[in-house]
């Protein structure tokens, strides 16, 4: 189980976490959601280690994430840091080496991961030259071809048609039924009521709800809420 227990982060002065706390279980898929600034990504970063927190922790599996538990993390950045000059499948065999997984082992998983999804590419194609939603599943596949034991994604549908969606769902439930917890990001709120068991919904680096839909739903203790889709609750807690 991964568990950030009240983080607290200050940039330049300005408080972007004030004790986030949040728990996401084994085989859990969970959004995280808030608007744009809210610190979504300064969470995923200090979780990875990138950044530090000022204060709270990171925990996994009731011990303080360390540098092992963190090289047994697939991360999947919004800026997403793949190479576009160079060819997907060298890049898929670098960053599964780099996890520390034989060459030979590597190449097979990466053309494995590369033909399960559909990339479409052709043997010298860069990533430059395929499709935006092809690039996306390269990405998918570099922070998962080590095999990671928990995934962190931060805006993995963001610009991808329905297609390329489902395939990515298809992949994060995978994970998430062969018992990874599984955390990501998202503005796209219909696809997190789709996809999550539990949903987080930050405002200004603090949690304000945390919970399945239908209980998000029922805090919100109005008259007629059981219809609102997740939209329209997350308008509502997030005034
Ligand atoms: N390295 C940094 N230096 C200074 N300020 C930063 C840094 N990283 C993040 N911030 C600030 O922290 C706040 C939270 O940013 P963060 O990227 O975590 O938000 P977010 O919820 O992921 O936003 P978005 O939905 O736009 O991706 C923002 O105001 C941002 O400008």
């Amino acid at each position: 189980m991964l568990v950030l227990d009240r983080l607290e982060k200050r940039f330049e002065g300005k408080q972007v976490l004030r004790g986030l706390t949040l728990a996401v279980r084994p085989g859990e898929l969970f959004g995280l959601c808030g608007a744009n600034g809210s610190g979504k990504t300064t969470v995923m970063r200090i979780v990875l280690g990138v950044t530090t927190a000022d204060a709270g922790e990171v925990r996994w599996n009731g011990a303080p994430m360390d540098a092992a538990a963190r090289r047994r993390i697939g991360y999947m950045p919004e800026d997403r840091g793949l190479y576009l000059k160079q060819r997907p499948l060298d890049q898929l065999v670098y960053f599964a080496m780099l996890s520390g997984v034989p060459q030979e082992e590597a190449e097979r998983r990466a053309r494995e991961w590369l033909e399960g999804l559909e990339v479409k590419a052709a043997a010298n194609d860069k990533l430059e030259d395929l499709s935006l939603g092809n690039q996306q599943k390269v990405q998918l596949i570099a922070a998962v071809i080590h095999d990671p034991e928990l995934l962190i994604l931060d805006e993995p549908f963001s610009g991808l048609d329905l297609h390329a969606v489902d395939a990515m769902v298809e992949v994060l439930r995978a994970f998430a039924a062969g018992g990874i917890p599984v955390l990501f990001s998202s503005h796209q709120l219909d696809l997190v009521e789709r996809l999550c068991d539990r949903v987080a919904i930050i405002r200004d680096g603090a949690q304000v709800a945390v919970g399945t839909v239908a209980e998000l739903r029922e805090s919100l203790q109005q008259e007629g809420p059981s219809g609102w889709t997740l939209a329209e609750v997350y308008r509502e807690l997030s005034r």
